[in-house]
């Protein structure tokens, strides 16, 4: 039973696939009701309200997942959740035409003054001159920012006759002209625009991208929107360009503090706001909970997320084709580390034949992981394998190769520690299984599962039959055994795969029999 804490208002028919889950068990409650039992979750769902913080993960160690049903993640500390191997997913595309929505309907309630003749109305005045604003038709829009809601609102822009001047540092010149608008730098943009509305997310970059510089730099009488993040626009270096009528009018729909409380912003006629309000429709919350549900549901039946943040996107079809690969790499990870017990500073991963082919980031990942895992006392995952492997000082890169040894696909990796190197090659077999075909420099052919025993001895007749004796001495039954050698009457390995574990005294009494070298227990 996996337990999930619903900690912001989620609709409710977008998570009925999660409810109708005999598997998962939800408790919607707010993150300060939850104290006590915080500790029991596997995933947390969140809007914008829930700071999901360094603290409160800290209140949750059984936490594996966490989904924000909506875009921003900005409310959520991802670096601190990716070091526990959190995964956090997201749903990019199903706000998106809600929130571009309510973009131009602040656009269109700024220049028209509409919330502001609306209120005198209310108030039974009847004041028409008062309210003359302007057309959208042949004014230039500056776009700030031109993704998923950037470019909805271009569309609706050049709809409505205007032309749209666009910066977005990371925009291609093909995709500008495919949607009909003109690439330019800040400056340009902010110099020529007549309504500037921004798009981009809250990072370091963006907060206070239009400050006390960039507003100077805006022309008289400019218009400003803010529906994305606040603080993009610098609240207070807002103000004075208020005072002073530089700036026309402003529509926030977001705040650096969320309610922004008695903000001197809300005392300007000028100034129109809303609560938080561009992904509040009915549609996008469905959207963006059923896409959040599906995706958790897919997390805790072992498939792949296809929106996570913080781990490479993986479609079902890609899915399907690495993960084999992806539970050999483990094991090669997993096997390699219990062999080489030793400090080591570089993992070398080659891979050759079919599986060259395919996303073997996420097999690297995985080896990685498998690698780390007998090293570190925390959760170690795909999500935080490369970060834990940088804070060990251990490096690690990928090769690709021709060189399959006559297997369709081999997956190589070479460890190189203090004084050492080692290298195990496996290969997977479809409807067979995963083999381990090279180890230590002999060729050998065993199923990486199990209580494995590795024994390295001189190539003598009779070894067979000593470690037999000893192992039938302490009632260790074996399931199989493997032998290899480097050459006749040199050094000779051999790979046993028992029914249970061995301790301590078995490996101590192995070693002792004449011209074994070495003796150590694999568990994969
Ligand atoms: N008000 C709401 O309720 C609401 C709803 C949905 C999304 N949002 C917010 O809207 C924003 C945009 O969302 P989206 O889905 O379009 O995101 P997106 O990732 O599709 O687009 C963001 C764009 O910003 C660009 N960008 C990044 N850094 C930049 C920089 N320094 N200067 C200029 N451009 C830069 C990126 O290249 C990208 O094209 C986000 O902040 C999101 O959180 C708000
Ligand atoms: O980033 C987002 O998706 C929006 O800001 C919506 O936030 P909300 O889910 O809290 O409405």
């Amino acid at each position: 039973m996996f337990r999930v804490l619903v900690s912001d208002a989620i609709s409710e028919e977008g998570l009925a696939p999660l409810c109708a889950s005999a598997q998962i068990d939800i408790v919607q409650k707010k993150v300060s009701e939850a104290e006590e039992e915080l500790h029991t979750f596997d995933a947390l769902l969140v809007r914008s309200a829930t700071k999901v913080t360094e603290e409160l993960l800290e209140k949750m160690p059984n936490l594996k997942i966490i989904g924000r049903a909506g875009v921003g993640v900005d409310n959520i500390d991802v670096e601190a959740a990716t070091k526990r191997g959190i995964v956090v997913i997201n749903a990019p595309n199903g706000n998106t035409i809600s929130a571009a929505e309510h973009t131009f309907a602040m656009m269109a309630a700024l220049v028209r003054r509409i919330p502001q003749a609306h209120i005198s109305v209310k108030s039974r005045e009847w004041n028409r001159s008062a309210f003359v604003g302007n057309e959208l038709f042949g004014k230039k829009l500056g776009i700030i920012g031109f993704g998923r809601i950037g470019s909805e609102v271009a569309k609706r822009a050049r709809a409505f006759g205007m032309s749209v001047h666009v910066y977005d540092p990371f925009l291609t010149k093909d995709r500008a002209e495919k949607l009909g608008v003109s690439i330019h730098s800040l400056d340009e943009v902010l110099a020529v625009a007549d309504i500037i509305t921004v798009h981009t997310p809250l990072t370091k970059e963006t907060k206070g991208l239009l400050g006390k510089d960039n507003l100077a730099k805006t022309k008289k009488g400019v218009y400003l929107i803010n529906c994305a993040r606040g603080g993009i626009i610098d609240e207070q270096a807002l103000i004075p360009f208020l005072e002073n009528g530089h700036v026309a009018g402003v529509a926030l729909d977001v705040f650096e503090q969320e309610p922004p409380g008695d903000h001197p912003l809300l005392a300007f006629d000028n100034v129109i706001v809303t609560p938080h309000l561009g992904a509040s429709t009915v549609e996008a919350q469905l959207n963006v909970a059923t896409q959040v549900a599906e995706e958790l549901l897919h997390f805790f039946e072992g498939r792949p997320v296809t929106s996570s943040i913080n781990l490479p996107a993986l479609s079902k079809d890609v899915y399907e084709k690495i993960q084999a690969f992806y539970h050999l790499g483990r094991k090669l990870g997993l096997i390699a580390s219990q062999f080489m017990n030793i400090p080591v500073q570089e993992l070398s991963v080659t891979y050759a034949g079919t599986v060259a082919d395919l996303e073997t980031t996420y097999i690297t990942r995985s080896l990685l992981a498998g690698f780390l895992r007998p090293r570190v006392a925390s959760t170690v995952n795909e999500v935080n394998a490369a970060m834990v492997a940088k804070e060990r000082g251990i490096t690690y890169g990928e090769k690709f190769s021709d060189e399959t040894h006559g297997y369709a696909n081999c997956i190589s990796l070479t460890v190189h520690g203090e004084n050492k190197t080692f290298t195990i090659k496996g290969t997977h077999v479809p409807n067979y299984g995963d083999r381990i075909v090279h180890f230590d420099g002999v060729a050998i052919d065993f199923a990486p599962e199990g209580h494995l025993l590795y024994i390295q001895h001189q190539d003598r007749p009779g070894m067979i039959g000593k470690v037999g004796n000893v192992l039938g001495a302490y009632d260790v039954n074996i399931a199989t055994m493997q032998v290899g050698r480097q050459e006749a009457g040199g050094k000779a390995m051999m790979i046993l795969s028992l029914d249970k574990p061995v301790d301590d005294e078995v490996l101590q009494a192995l070693a002792q029999i004449d011209d074994i070298e070495t003796v150590k227990r694999l568990e994969a």
